[in-house]
């Protein structure tokens, strides 16, 4: 199973997540938000970070000129975007970035929302489903309704978000079965900070599966 860790903002907490077992490292280049990290940022957080951990940018409402300006000046493997994004937008992102992983997360406010994701099959290699919050974007701490999400089976691999925690994810990972996990809030100290005890916890715990 695929484990990110989302909203890192600093090399010694990269190195020392993925050495705990983490598959994929999140960055957020949301401008708004408390864990926002330049391209430097991103740059130097990943500098000796292997090959095969997946580095996400998580994008929201942004242009296709700003998120390849950020892709191509970064390590950056893949693209979340997190926003209102449309099919069409992906479609052109997609062909402005052929290589280049692309997530698309859906902010769960209804369950009527999910019967859209079909449109995205063509585009885009990866669903995310995160909590909808009227007034955050993201990194909200909170959860979906799990028991709801069994009867989700999308044709692409997906990732649960959405206010994971080294104490409830088991019980998620019981009820359903994503190919990923994504989690911010739970295992940080502040936002941006992680928390390398709660992340050393989620680990220990995801190893009694
Ligand atoms: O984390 C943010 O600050 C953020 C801001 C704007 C758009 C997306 C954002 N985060 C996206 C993520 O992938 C989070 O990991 C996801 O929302 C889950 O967060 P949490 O509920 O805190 O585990």
């Amino acid at each position: 199973m695929r484990i990110k860790i989302c909203g890192i903002t600093q090399l010694q907490q990269s190195l020392a997540i993925t050495q705990l077992g983490a598959t994929a490292l999140g960055f957020i280049c949301v401008p708004s938000s408390p864990r926002y990290v330049s391209i430097e940022q991103i740059n130097l957080a990943t500098s000796h970070i292997p090959d095969h951990i997946d580095k996400i940018g998580v994008f929201a409402n942004s242009t296709i000129f700003e998120i390849t300006k950020v892709v191509s000046s970064s390590s950056l493997t893949g693209v979340q975007l997190h926003g209102d994004e449309t099919q069409l937008f992906c479609e052109g992102l997609r062909q402005a970035l052929p290589n280049i992983e692309l997530i698309k997360a859906f902010r769960v406010r209804s369950w009527e929302q999910l019967e859209t994701t079909p449109n995205f099959t063509g585009c885009v290699d990866t669903f995310l489903l995160d909590a909808y919050h009227p007034q955050q974007l993201g990194g909200t701490g909170k959860t979906l309704d799990w028991q709801v999400l069994q009867s989700f089976r999308p044709s692409l691999p997906w990732f649960l978000a959405g206010g994971l925690t080294p104490d409830n994810v088991l019980t998620a990972l019981t009820q359903i079965h994503p190919d990923g996990i994504d989690l911010s809030s739970g295992v940080e100290r502040s936002p941006g900070d992680k928390d390398l005890d709660k992340v050393a916890l989620l680990f220990s715990r995801l190893n009694q599966l």
